[in-house]
């Protein structure tokens, strides 16, 4: 990773067409953003950016973590932090982890590949999409033999192409399946609607190149609708239940299986008794239901009905190392970002995603130390209240 001391400023891509963005080295994951606006089409910056309908919980997951106040411990010698950590049995650098998401070569033209070599060099867990741009064996031997990976799965209609997919992660030595569970349909993204989302000709679904879905276009001529949501339909299945999560039991091998996209404490519940090996709080960037709550508003429910009996993560809306803090004082065992690699990778593919992971990682290091922590495991309930309870003490 690059030592900001002497890495070179700047961004590394072609900003010929986007010279507000020449010079402009953000310094915070929001200035990524508004950078990587700058340096995207409106096809590909509102796909990335876009929450489902009035993007209510869009704003609530960054909000809900702005209304949590931290409670700092002093007097704790912090001069060693150690922010290592394991998901799944397995040793990680940090607990700041890499979601999945879809159509990565929009954002730059090394899409995954870069994500994966930005990962494996900085010791982060990456999560690979179904839908990704290039395929997931070229994706493992980006990443190198010691990155560690997981694989998103969605389950299609043809189980035939399900069950080759999975075989083909486990082959690829990726160690569990995130199953996401919160898409029988695509939510309603408005700006998607209005842009005739369309992935650019160039560019196909890498995972499916054989299987005659390789590209996600509009089939509605004429009508007011995101191509992808069409592709999407015509895919994916929307019978999913328990059993299917029982039959992906039987054929994913050594790989174990997380849940991804629980919001309550019933279906955290279920999970449990049905054996799944990790929960994966997520409203999907919110982008599917809108009007959900924030993911960290319900972690506190999930914990409690998990009882410690697997391990619980969360994502949605994490852009401060703070966040990071407030969701491991909370009980999650790890995060994952989604949005702010898009713009690392905008910025300047595998070099903007080290400095989206770098910076996020300086962010905790330093929230652990100011507020007295050495280790992620430090990070406790009682350092996290909710802004009313000064209030009420009033
Ligand atoms: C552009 C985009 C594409 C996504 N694609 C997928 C996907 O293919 N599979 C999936 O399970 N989740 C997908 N997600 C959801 C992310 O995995 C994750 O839940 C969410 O982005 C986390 O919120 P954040 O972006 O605020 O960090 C996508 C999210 C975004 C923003
Ligand atoms: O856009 C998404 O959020 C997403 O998850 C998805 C689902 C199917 C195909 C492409 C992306």
């Amino acid at each position: 990773m690059n030592d900001p001391m002497t890495a070179p400023v700047g961004p590394a891509q072609d900003t010929s067409k986007a010279p507000e963005a020449a010079g402009w080295e953000p310094v915070n994951v929001r200035e990524f953003e508004r950078h990587a606006q700058l340096m995207l089409s409106k096809n590909a910056f509102d796909y990335y950016a876009s929450g489902a309908n009035d993007m209510v919980t869009l704003r609530e997951n960054r909000a809900a973590f702005n209304r949590l106040r931290l409670r700092p411990r002093i007097l704790r010698d912090v001069s060693m932090v150690d922010t290592s950590t394991s998901v799944l049995g397995q040793k990680i650098s940090s607990p700041i982890c890499i979601a999945p998401t879809a159509m990565q070569r929009m954002a730059h033209d090394s899409g995954e590949c870069a994500t994966a070599g930005a990962a494996a060099k900085a010791g982060a867990l990456m999560t690979l999409s179904s839908w990704s741009t290039t395929s997931l064996e070229d994706v493992a031997k980006a990443g190198g033999p010691g990155g560690a990976r997981w694989f998103q799965l969605y389950v299609y209609k043809d189980r035939k192409i399900t069950e080759q997919l999975v075989k083909r992660a486990l082959a690829a030595g990726y160690t569990a399946l995130a199953v996401t569970v919160d898409t029988p349909v695509l939510g309603r993204r408005e700006a998607d609607m209005r842009n005739r989302f369309k992935l650019p000709e160039h560019l196909t679904m890498g995972n499916f190149v054989s299987a005659g879905g390789a590209h996600a276009s509009g089939t509605k001529d004429g009508g007011n609708d995101s191509g992808l949501a069409a592709y999407v339909a015509s895919l994916i299945d929307r019978t999913l239940d328990w059993n299917d999560i029982k039959w992906l039991r039987t054929i994913c091998g050594s790989m174990k299986i997380v849940v991804k996209g629980v919001m309550t404490a019933e279906d955290a519940a279920e999970s449990v008794r049905q054996g799944v090996d990790g929960i994966w709080v997520s409203n999907h960037g919110a982008r599917q239901l809108d009007t959900t709550p924030a993911t960290i508003e319900v972690l506190p429910e999930v914990v409690a009905a998990v009882s410690g009996r697997c391990e619980i993560y969360l994502d949605g809306g994490i852009c401060r190392g703070t966040d990071v803090f407030k969701a491991l004082a909370l009980g999650a065992k790890a995060v994952f970002i989604g949005r702010p690699v898009l713009w690392g990778l905008a910025h300047s593919g595998e070099e903007g995603v080290s400095k989206v992971l770098k910076l996020l990682h300086d962010e905790l290091v330093m929230a652990l130390q100011l507020t007295g922590c050495t280790r992620v495991s430090s990070a406790s309930r009682s350092m996290v209240t909710h802004q009313t309870s000064y209030y009420s003490k009033l």
